[in-house]
């Protein structure tokens, strides 16, 4: 299991993160929802082990992920970020392959097999040859998701966990479901523990095991879809009126916005 314990960090005299815990156990997709600026890449990159908490600790399967070095920790974990800087004049299947550089004696017949593994699972296939500077921000963000699951499905860890930070952000609306759905599915079916920020909160609905809610650098609850999912709770955290809308035969609902009283914080 993945644990974060009472995090806290504050950068340039203000408190970005405040006493966030969690748990991503290992076959389940954790979904991270929160108004802009409530500190979700924050947290994704404090799980990531790319910046340190003020406070708190981090523990994968047991072990603090502070004590753990670049190559180890890239076991346990693979990271999209928000935004990727991907080289210049790579095709699609290297950018994949950058997944298995950790592990250099790997047969080279393994690392194509799950390159190709990788790239059929993300719906990239048609983009394996293709130039990443030709490539749509859509196009690139699912190569990502490829290189992502490279690294894990190359890893012999025990327990793994894939952090991704708005993986959908760039996709159309039938992409982004259809990824979401493959994520989950690969959570379960390898084991993996998935967490993704995601902005739409009916992604969250449709494909989330369980919701973290986050606002203003705080928890605002975290706990199974239908119990965080609540037009009241989600009202507070958006500073927004939302409709809950249901279809009348299927076991479908969703939210939308009502008006426009809309209050940012920043
Ligand atoms: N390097 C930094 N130094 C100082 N403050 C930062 C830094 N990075 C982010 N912040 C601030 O931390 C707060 C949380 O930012 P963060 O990127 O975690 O929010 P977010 O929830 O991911 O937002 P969004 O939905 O807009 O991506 C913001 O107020 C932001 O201005």
């Amino acid at each position: 299991m993945l644990e974060a314990r009472r995090l806290s960090l504050s950068k340039r005299g203000r408190r970005l993160l405040d006493d966030v815990s969690l748990t991503l156990s290992p076959g389940e997709l954790l979904i991270v929802l929160g108004p802009n600026g409530a500190g979700k890449s924050t947290l994704l990159k404090l799980l990531s082990g790319l910046w340190r908490a003020d406070a708190g600790d981090i523990l994968l399967s047991g072990h603090p992920l502070a004590a753990m070095r670049g190559a180890e920790l890239a076991g346990w974990r693979a990271v999209v970020e928000q935004h990727s800087v991907t080289p210049a004049g790579w095709r699609g299947e290297e950018l994949v392959a950058a997944g298995a550089y950790l592990y250099p004696a790997s047969p080279p017949s393994l690392v194509r097999n799950t390159v190709a593994n990788a790239l059929r699972l993300t719906e990239a296939e048609e983009l394996a040859s293709l130039r990443l500077t030709e490539l749509s921000g859509g196009q690139r963000q699912r190569l990502q998701l490829a290189r992502a699951l490279c690294q894990l499905l190359l890893s012999p860890r025990p327990e793994r966990y894939l952090l991704l930070d708005e993986p959908t952000a760039a996709q159309d609306f039938a992409m982004a479901d259809t990824l979401m759905a493959r994520t989950k599915e690969l959570a379960r079916r390898l084991n993996i523990g998935a967490l993704a920020v995601v902005h739409d909160l009916n992604l969250a609905l449709r494909h989330g095991d369980r919701v973290l809610l986050l606002n203003d650098g705080r928890s605002a609850g975290c706990g199974v879809v239908d119990d965080m999912m609540r037009l009241d709770r989600l009202e507070t955290v958006y500073g927004i009126r939302l409709a809950e809308l249901s279809h009348p035969e299927q076991s479908l609902r969703a939210f939308v916005p009502l008006s426009a009283t809309h209050s940012p914080k920043a």
